[in-house]
C-alpha cells in the first residue's frame, strides 16, 4: 500500500452516547447519522450502533462508530463495558427535564470509574438536547455552563427534532414571505443576519463533527465552531393561508443570529397539525 492510500485511510473514533432514558439520545444518533426523526419513544434496551463516515477539515475521513447506550442501564452491570474505551463521550440530557440533568453527576461518575484505569480520557461533551422546547425549559443555561466548567466539559445545545438547521434563509426553507409586509420585514430582519443560502450541515451534525475534531485535535474555522455553538430559535411569521403545505417542514426551523432580535408571533391559521405538535410559539429569538 502506498504512503498516499495508508494516509487517506478512516481514522475510527468511538463514540458514546449516554444519559437519562428519554432525554433523545436515540434521536441524536438517528438525526446524525439518517437525518430521521421519530416521535414515538421507543425505549432502548441495551445498546444500539450507529455508523457515519465523515470529513474533518484536512480531508480527514473519520468513521464514527457511535454508541446509543439505554438510558436504563445506569447502575447496571454492563454499563461500564459499554463506555469503556470510548474516544468520546456524549452526556445527554433533556432541557425541560429537571431530573435528567440531576442525574448527569452519576452518569459522568460513572465515565470517570469506567476510564480509571486506561491512560486516555475520553472527551466529554455536555449535551443540552430539546431545545426546540425553550419554553419548557427547566434547566437554566448557566447551570448547564456551569457543570461544564467545573467537569472541563465541552458544551452543546441541539435540538434532534428540527437537527437546528442553521444558516439557511427562509427561501431555502420553503418559506414564501413575499406578500405579507410584516413577513417581509422579518424575512430581511434573518436575511442580514444570514451567509448566502448554501446547504450547510445541521446542529446535531456539527455537534457530532465538533467532538470528533477535538479528540483528533483538528481545528475547525471561526465558522464552522460558531455554527456549532451558536443557537438562536426564531419561531416566527404569520403565514398566508395558501401557503399550509410549505409550513408543515418549515414549522420547526431555527436561525442563527448574533443577537437578541424581536420576532412576530406565530400564527398557523392553516394548519392544525403543526399547531397541536407545537403549541407554544417564542415570540422572541433567543441567543443561548
Ligand atoms: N421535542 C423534542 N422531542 C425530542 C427530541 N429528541 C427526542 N425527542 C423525543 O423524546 C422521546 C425520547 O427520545 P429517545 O431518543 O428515544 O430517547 P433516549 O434517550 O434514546 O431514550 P432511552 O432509549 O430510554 O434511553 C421521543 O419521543 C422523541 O421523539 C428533541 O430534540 N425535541
Amino acid at each position: 500500500m502506498s504512503d498516499s492510500e495508508e494516509e487517506s485511510q478512516d481514522r475510527q473514533l468511538k463514540l458514546v452516547v449516554i444519559g437519562d432514558g428519554a432525554s433523545g439520545k436515540t434521536s441524536l444518533a438517528t438525526r446524525f447519522a439518517q437525518e430521521a426523526f421519530g416521535k414515538q419513544y421507543k425505549q432502548t434496551i441495551g445498546l444500539d450502533f450507529f455508523l457515519k463516515r465523515i470529513t474533518l477539515p484536512g480531508n480527514l475521513n473519520v468513521t464514527l462508530q457511535v454508541w446509543d447506550i439505554g438510558g436504563q442501564t445506569l447502575g447496571g452491570k454492563m454499563l461500564d463495558k459499554y463506555v469503556y474505551g470510548a474516544h468520546g463521550v456524549l452526556l445527554v440530557y433533556d432541557i425541560t427535564n429537571y431530573q435528567s440533568f440531576e442525574n448527569l453527576e452519576d452518569w459522568f461518575g460513572m465515565v470517570k470509574k469506567a476510564n480509571e484505569e486506561s491512560q486516555v480520557q475520553p472527551l466529554v461533551c455536555l449535551v443540552g438536547n430539546k431545545i426546540d422546547m425553550e419554553h419548557m425549559r427547566t434547566v437554566k443555561s448557566d447551570k448547564h455552563q456551569r457543570f461544564c466548567q467545573e467537569n472541563g466539559l465541552i458544551s452543546q445545545f441541539v435540538s434532534a427534532k428540527t437537527g437546528d438547521s442553521v444558516r439557511s434563509r427562509p427561501e431555502a426553507l420553503g418559506c414564501r414571505t413575499q406578500s405579507v409586509p410584516r413577513e417581509r420585514s422579518l424575512y430581511l430582519l434573518i436575511s442580514f443576519w444570514s451567509p448566502p443560502p448554501t446547504p450547510t450541515p445541521h446542529q446535531v451534525f456539527l455537534c457530532f463533527q465538533r467532538v470528533a475534531a477535538e479528540i483528533l485535535g483538528v481545528k475547525l474555522n471561526k465558522a464552522e465552531m460558531e455554527q456549532s455553538q451558536m443557537i438562536v430559535k426564531a419561531e416566527l411569521v404569520n403565514y398566508p393561508q395558501d401557503e399550509g403545505p410549505v409550513r408543515q417542514d418549515t414549522a420547526q426551523q431555527s436561525k442563527i443570529c448574533s443577537r437578541v432580535v424581536k420576532a412576530d408571533i406565530v400564527n398557523y391559521s392553516q394548519d392544525p397539525v403543526a399547531r397541536a405538535a407545537n403549541p407554544q410559539r417564542s415570540s422572541m429569538c433567543l441567543v443561548q
